[in-house]
């Protein structure tokens, strides 16, 4: 996810560089959707006796006319993965569910017989464990596909699933994606995946650390906010926020209103409560380790994560020094997200939210950030970006970290106050000299590009047409400004992945032939004016984002642009095409899980238009 704060995300929306005005869109949460597999089974006894395996269960004797078919022999796990492999059937999939499903029911029933006609023994939680213990290889294949270490996922999936959710999650939002944004974001079911809190040095604090090995695309964490306070598009252009010099005080009212919010509900709950205090309230901070279990949700409380009321309870309301904590643990933590919805073919929405995600703000920041996040409705889902060892520490971006090292300090530093010394803000300082005058250049022409798409905008709006004596010259600049950092780079001695990280703080520059700037500016433009353009740097633009942060939605962006115009350029059919495609998923699970290539295709393509996968950002200082 991008990690503009806010406010600078709106800054430069307002000057037109990145991004269309800001809509703020309400998003209404659903019930639980309809397909949940793990409701037949869940919730598994609290006390299960020892698992029934079907030799335990006496048979029935012949003679008895009324008595069901015996079953020969135990229905085996093998059994679920041919039928799979026979049916064709992909793994993930609902109908792989549901032939889970319909194979719990069946067992649940013959062992129902049974015991109609047996001892009695059998008691109805054993038979729920049995058939639920059916199912598990298909939890499996649903959650991380078919290759896969099985044994160490069923011990993941039996530690996490004691509730049954991951399932549930995995399966309820493809409905969501494939609507392609369209749907209301279903409520998701909370999961944490293989993570411990842990202190991790360097001043750093606390930190979630892996307990296990993941593979990129593996889902880490899906969390639901303990509070959000969200603003449409159409509340902004009817003028409840005020633009400022150019700056949109929105966001800071945004955390106002969530500081209120969640002062509230700290009031009438006393997890949430406990769950606030453990957050840090300002940088640096020595707040002793919570454990992880705090966070996991039980059942009375609908594993929604939104914490719920606790009627004939009095806790005493903050008192002054408990709200001014809140206020810095809103401003440490809270995320910021920007989310693009489709309202039907045509029209987009844009909404604005800030809210609070208790487990994913123990994150840290890195420059080279090692997962992803997206928020749908009110879930926050946390995915590896990278493979990942057991002991390694989960890092974010807390904002925009497409930008130079100079403006990616001033944003750590004033707002959290930090020094990230991740390899990429190292390798930066110590190419200070070669690259300060760059950043310079950089920052005239990019914000002189911006202006000029925002009058070529203005201008196509007023007249309709393109004025064919405009020329996007100041893009052209910036575009040529790439060439140059590659001679630069060409002079250094530097690994591949060096090259990108600086190629990516300089990102735009990049992209002025491509992506935003070069889609907005070809949009507009006459196709002869198209011998303007330089050499098109979008392949290295999208090599440089991956290096940077391989699941992230301006990567996907960038991917799916790339994508497009493959397609455009050679048909459907090409194998450059093919590669493409196959790029931009492999981006798409690093950023939204696994899930099937239909669901992949529907992502990539809705990230073209910039709809499904928001943007987070950590909340910045005004
Ligand atoms: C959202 S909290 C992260 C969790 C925090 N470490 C804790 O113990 O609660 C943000 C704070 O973590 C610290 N932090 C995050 N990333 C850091 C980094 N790369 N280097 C140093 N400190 C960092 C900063 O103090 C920052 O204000």
């Amino acid at each position: 996810m991008s990690r503009t704060p806010v406010r600078q995300e709106i800054k430069r929306t307002h000057i037109g560089k990145r991004c269309k005005p800001v809509t703020m869109a309400r998003i209404i949460l659903l019930a639980k959707p309809k397909k949940v597999v793990t409701s037949k089974i869940s919730p598994r006894p609290p006390q299960v006796a020892k698992p029934v395996t079907v030799a335990k269960v006496p048979k029935p004797s012949r003679s008895t006319s009324q008595s069901p078919k015996p079953i020969s022999k135990p229905l085996k796990k093998e059994n679920f993965w041919n039928r799979l492999a026979i049916n064709g059937i992909p793994p993930q999939s609902p109908q792989s569910c549901e032939i889970a499903q319909a194979q719990v029911e069946q067992f649940k029933q013959q062992m129902q017989e049974y015991r109609g006609v047996g001892d009695g023994e059998t008691s109805p939680d054993e038979i729920e464990e049995s058939a639920y213990k059916e199912v598990e290889p298909l939890q499996l294949l649903q959650i991380y596909g078919p290759n896969r270490n099985m044994q160490a996922r069923r011990n993941e999936i039996n530690r996490g699933s004691e509730d049954g959710l991951e399932m549930v999650a995995a399966s309820s939002l493809e409905e969501y994606y494939l609507s392609g944004g369209k749907m209301i974001p279903p409520t998701v079911q909370e999961f944490i995946g293989p993570l411990k809190i842990n202190r991790v040095g360097d001043g750093r604090g606390r930190g979630l650390v892996l307990s296990s090995d993941v593979v990129a695309g593996e889902l880490l964490l899906i969390s639901n906010h303990i509070a959000k306070v969200s603003k449409m598009e159409t509340e902004i252009l009817e003028g409840n926020f005020a633009l400022e010099a150019g700056c949109w005080t929105g966001s800071h009212i945004l955390a106002e209103q969530l500081v209120g919010v969640l002062s509230a509900q700290a009031w009438r709950s006393s997890r949430s409560r406990a769950m606030l205090a453990t957050l840090c309230s300002r940088g640096g901070e020595e707040l002793p380790v919570p454990p992880i279990s705090l966070f996991r949700n039980d059942d009375t409380q609908g594993n929604t994560g939104c914490d719920s009321d606790t009627p004939g309870r009095s806790h005493t309301p903050f008192d002054r020094n408990e709200i001014t904590r809140l206020c810095g643990v809103v401003q440490c933590n809270a995320f910021g997200h920007t989310h693009v919805t489709r309202k039907n073919n045509k029209d987009m929405t844009r909404s604005w939210s800030c809210g609070l995600w208790i487990l994913p703000s123990f994150m840290n920041h890195s420059c080279i950030p090692n997962v992803s996040t997206v928020v749908i409705g009110d879930a926050m889902i946390v995915v590896a970006a990278r493979n990942l060892q057991c002991g390694d520490e989960l890092t974010v971006a807390y904002f925009d970290i497409f930008r130079p090292l100079k403006e990616r300090r001033a944003s750590m530093l004033h707002s959290w106050n930090f020094v990230c010394q991740c390899p990429r803000c190292i390798l930066e300082e110590n190419m200070d000299d070669t690259l300060r005058l760059i950043a310079q250049a950089y920052s005239l022409r990019e914000t002189e590009a911006a202006l000029t798409v925002q009058v070529l905008h203005i201008e196509k709006q007023r007249s309709q047409r393109w004025d064919k004596s405009w020329s996007p010259y100041s893009v052209i600049d910036l575009a040529q400004l790439a060439e140059y950092i590659e001679k630069v780079l060409y002079q250094e001695r530097l690994s591949r992945d060096e090259r990108n990280w600086i190629r990516a703080s300089f990102l735009s520059a990049y992209l002025a032939d491509g992506k935003r700037l070069m889609v907005d500016v070809r949009g507009l433009e006459e196709p002869r004016r198209r011998s303007h353009a330089r050499k098109t740097h979008i392949q290295t633009a999208l090599a440089a984002a991956k290096s940077v942060t391989p699941g992230h939605p301006q990567t996907l962006q960038i991917a799916a642009v790339v994508l497009k115009r493959a397609i455009q350029a050679y048909g459907k059919k090409s194998f450059l095409v093919e590669k493409a495609r196959k790029r931009a998923l492999g981006i798409c699970v690093r950023l939204f899980g696994p899930h099937r290539e239909e669901v992949l295709d529907k992502i990539v393509e809705a990230a073209a238009d910039d709809v499904l996968s928001s943007c987070v950002v950590f909340l910045s200082r005004p």
